[in-house]
């Protein structure tokens, strides 16, 4: 079996950066180099500052200290890491569609066809590419046909190597993770790729951890997997609502439906609504698919998931408005998180974008706390959803670096994202701070109801009556 002595990535992303790093970090003999358009990206994960990498995970920075310029590298020079390369990871970004045909629901694909064209043109020798990305099913077929089809006699074998790794807990998900996926061809030369690839997982898992299978049942894993822990949250995030209005509590019918090892504990908070930049587009990418190939029943199903996180985000919302007396405007709101889970500086699709946005349309002031989220950041996210100016966005939001200073004054507090900083915070002084009744709506469930109300609060959560 051929050995691989030099593994490219191409994106230096949240999967790419940290999915390297612990290649690198466990396979010692292997130079890795991730390679990046973004010069800026590329220089944060060379910073001699590791506070500065582009990517927050706990546990990344050690990992790139030991491995950074050892066998691990981060460079803008992609045509020469790939002409160097035995095996090239494809880890850009695959976001929804934004334009003409699919638009709002289809996988937008050119930066993965500009990768394969991009090592059609430079490569010289054999490679194994490996799709990282998450794919609609049957991309390998593309990504093959653009391969195939130089004519220089460079000979390509494609594997699907799909990442299940959670942001904030990455390097964990990495080094133990509970399975690897490795889809390929079945023809000799495949089984061989599928060979290599598992035996570098296999320097730090078991073997039987690591699935071989073919490419389509590999890409279309990866979108299934995402679909069912979306649809878990969005389940009881519809029961959630039910509790509300019947005394139920919300926490006590997780606990109780998760004891059953059918059903299992895990992804069962009910919450503002799922974030992230994978859970909404690979649903749209698989009630997409599920429409080109006229399965409309299997689309809608699907599609009920995101329209139950939609008014799970709006519900939470409207409950502000309504409770602080049928109006916000004018009225400070603390939004304690904007990341759209903790342990994590990523706010794409972040929940907390979309409450903000419902209630400045009913001109309420936003001070907003995260620990990890810049302030130019906050403003690209409201910008981006292009439903007011820009100047309006800064005139009625702040961001602030104090969860106190947030706030005072406030007529309510609202907690988007479950940092564990939150629970330990001083409530009393906080509620001290705030106009009265001083309003706290846990979007995360994270504060104790009793020691909240003996504070003073009006203290409401997702998922049960007041
Ligand atoms: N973020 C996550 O937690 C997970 C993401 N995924 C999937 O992994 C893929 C990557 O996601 P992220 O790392 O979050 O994206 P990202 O946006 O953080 O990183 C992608 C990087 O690729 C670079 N890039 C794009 N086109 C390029 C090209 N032609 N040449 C060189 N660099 C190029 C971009 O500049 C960017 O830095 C997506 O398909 C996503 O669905 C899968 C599992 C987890
Ligand atoms: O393909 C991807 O991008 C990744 O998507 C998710 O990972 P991630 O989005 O990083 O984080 P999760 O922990 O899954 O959380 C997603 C969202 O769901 C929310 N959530 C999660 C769990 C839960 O019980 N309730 C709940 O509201 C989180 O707060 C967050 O907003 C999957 O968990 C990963 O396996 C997958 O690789």
């Amino acid at each position: 079996m051929r050995s691989i002595k030099n593994i490219c990535c191409i994106g230096a992303g949240y999967v790419g950066g940290p999915t390297m790093s612990v290649i690198a970090n466990k396979c010692p003999e292997i130079n890795v180099t991730v390679v990046d358009i973004n010069a800026n990206r590329i220089a944060a994960w060379n910073d001699e500052d590791l506070d500065k990498l582009p990517v927050y995970e706990p546990g990344l920075k050690e990992i790139v200290a030991e491995s950074r310029n050892k066998n691990l590298f981060f460079s803008t020079e992609v045509d020469k890491a790939i002409d160097e390369a035995d095996m090239i990871f494809i880890s850009v970004n695959t976001p929804t569609k934004t334009y003409g045909k699919g638009k709002g629901e289809a996988a937008d694909l050119k930066y993965i066809e500009l990768c394969a064209r991009n090592i059609a043109r430079v490569a010289k020798s054999d490679k194994i590419v490996v799709e990282k990305s998450t794919l609609p099913v049957r991309t390998a077929q593309a990504i093959k046909d653009i391969l195939h089809n130089t004519g220089n006699g460079v000979k390509y074998e494609v594997l699907s190597n799909p990442e299940f790794l959670a942001e904030g807990t990455a390097i964990d998900d990495l080094l133990n993770a509970d399975r690897v996926l490795i889809g390929g061809d079945d023809t000799p030369s495949g089984k061989e790729a599928k060979n290599i690839l598992s035996g570098i997982y296999e320097h730090w898992l078991p073997k039987e951890r690591v699935l071989q299978t073919n490419l389509w049942s590999s890409e279309l894993s990866k979108l299934v997997a995402n679909a069912f822990l979306a649809q878990r949250i969005s389940s009881i995030n519809s029961i959630s609502a039910l509790c509300e209005v019947t005394d139920a509590n919300v926490a006590e019918v997780s606990k109780a439906i998760g004891k059953d090892s059918r059903i299992g504990p895990k992804f069962l908070n009910a919450s503002v609504g799922f974030g992230g930049s994978c859970f909404q587009k690979d649903i749209l990418n698989l009630v997409y698919i599920c429409k080109t190939y006229g399965l409309t029943e299997v689309a809608e199903y699907w599609d009920q998931v995101i329209k139950i996180n939609d008014y799970q985000k709006r519900r939470f919302a409207e409950n502000i408005i309504t409770t602080l007396y049928n109006t916000v405007s004018g009225k400070k709101i603390a939004f304690y998180g904007w990341a759209f889970k903790k342990d994590t500086n990523d706010t794409r699709e972040s929940a907390a974008i979309y409450v903000a946005d419902t209630l400045l349309e009913e001109q309420a002031e936003i001070v907003v706390y995260d620990p990890k989220v810049s302030e130019e950041q906050v403003y690209a996210d409201l910008d981006y959803l292009n439903t007011r100016s820009e100047e309006e966005n800064r005139k009625l939001v702040t961001v602030v670096n104090d969860p106190l200073k947030a706030a005072e004054d406030a007529h309510a507090v609202a907690i988007l994202t479950e940092w564990d900083e939150f629970k330990a915070l001083d409530w009393e002084q906080i509620y001290n701070s705030m106009f009265k009744p001083a309003f706290v709506f846990d979007g995360r469930r994270i504060l104790d109801k009793q020691i909240m109300n003996q504070t003073g609060f009006d203290y409401y959560r997702i998922g049960e009556g007041k």
